[in-house]
């Protein structure tokens, strides 16, 4: 009996990237002897969580997100704890999870993964209950994401200049963190909560993540001067930035933030809101994602 496997295709994710046609490369690539394919277009945000949803209840055994990272968030939130898996083809400009579960950014190399690929369970997490299976964080870099969400521009280019605008005039501001049994009073630029290895475009903020050891890794950032910002962007870009001085690094099962003042957050790099208070926790091996053979046995 044929696998069915259900495409939900964000029409506009990837704006960037333009011209292909996924439709018609999966008529052209998909194994049809394996997969019972069928194909359906979003047509607002938050509908990919419903469709995914609903494919899950009636027993679909993969859905595969087309599209960027908000996308991935959408659908996998709708199957989490279900026994139906995620597929990603990736679409967006960060393709954070993807990337971090060897998914090739080329969508015809993303399809042949699926022809051959199994599944295998990976920890999702939540911040303040939103669900989040690549990186959460408060501080800068949500910051970056609240105002990349409000500019019209997109691209990676748009977005280095937006971190360096943002970056001088953002300030630090002190939070209490309490984890394992320990409470660390600190100012904080950034605290990342990650379950993968990266933000996206391999942008590496917890390179030694483990994304089904049941334990999120939490990067604080207290503050950063230029040429310690100059540091840890090598160190993102190059895998190293858990060598730097100035990101200090924790494994938890939870973590608690509290704060006077309300720092802003995001989940998966969409940007949600603001809060004083953060509870971040993980559900270990809570999703299934269809990687390649050998990533689910070794990754
Ligand atoms: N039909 C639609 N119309 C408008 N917005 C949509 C639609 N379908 C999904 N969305 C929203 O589009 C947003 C962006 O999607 P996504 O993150 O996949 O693409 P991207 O921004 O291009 O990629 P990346 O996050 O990697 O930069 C998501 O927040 C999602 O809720």
């Amino acid at each position: 009996m044929r696998t069915q496997i259900k495409f939900i295709i964000n029409p506009v994710s990837g704006r960037t990237k333009g011209g292909v046609n996924v439709p018609d490369l999966l008529n052209q690539l998909l194994d049809t002897e394996q997969y019972e394919p069928e194909i359906v277009f979003t047509r607002y945000a938050g509908h990919a969580t419903e469709i995914a949803s609903q494919a899950a209840t009636a027993g679909v055994s993969v859905v595969c997100a087309v599209g960027g990272d908000g996308t991935v968030n959408e659908v996998a939130r709708g199957l989490m704890g279900t026994q139906t898996a995620l597929a990603i083809l990736p679409k967006g400009s960060g393709n954070g999870l993807a990337r971090h579960l060897g998914i090739p950014m080329n969508l015809s190399h993303a399809i042949n993964i699926l022809n051959q690929g199994e599944p295998s369970a990976i920890d999702a997490c939540t911040i303040n209950n939103h669900p989040f299976f690549c990186t959460a964080g408060i501080g800068f870099d949500a910051h970056v994401s609240s105002v990349f969400a409000a500019s019209t521009r997109r691209g990676l280019q748009t977005y280095v200049q937006m971190v360096l605008r943002e970056f001088f005039t953002f300030q630090p501001q002190k939070a209490i963190l309490r984890l394992n049994g320990e409470q660390l009073e600190t100012q904080c630029f950034v605290v990342a909560f990650a379950n993968a290895s990266q933000y996206g475009n391999n942008a590496y903020i917890a390179p030694m993540a483990d994304i089904r050891d049941g334990l999120l890794d939490v990067c604080l950032i207290r503050h950063l001067n230029l040429r310690k910002a100059i540091g840890i962007s090598y160190g993102l870009i190059t895998k190293q930035i858990a060598t730097s001085p100035d990101a200090e690094y924790f494994r938890t099962r939870e973590i608690l933030v509290t704060s006077e003042h309300a720092f802003k957050f995001h989940a998966d790099g969409e940007y949600i809101g603001e809060s004083t208070s953060f509870n971040v926790q993980i559900s270990p091996l809570a999703l299934r994602v269809i990687v390649a053979r050998e990533e689910g046995r070794n990754g």
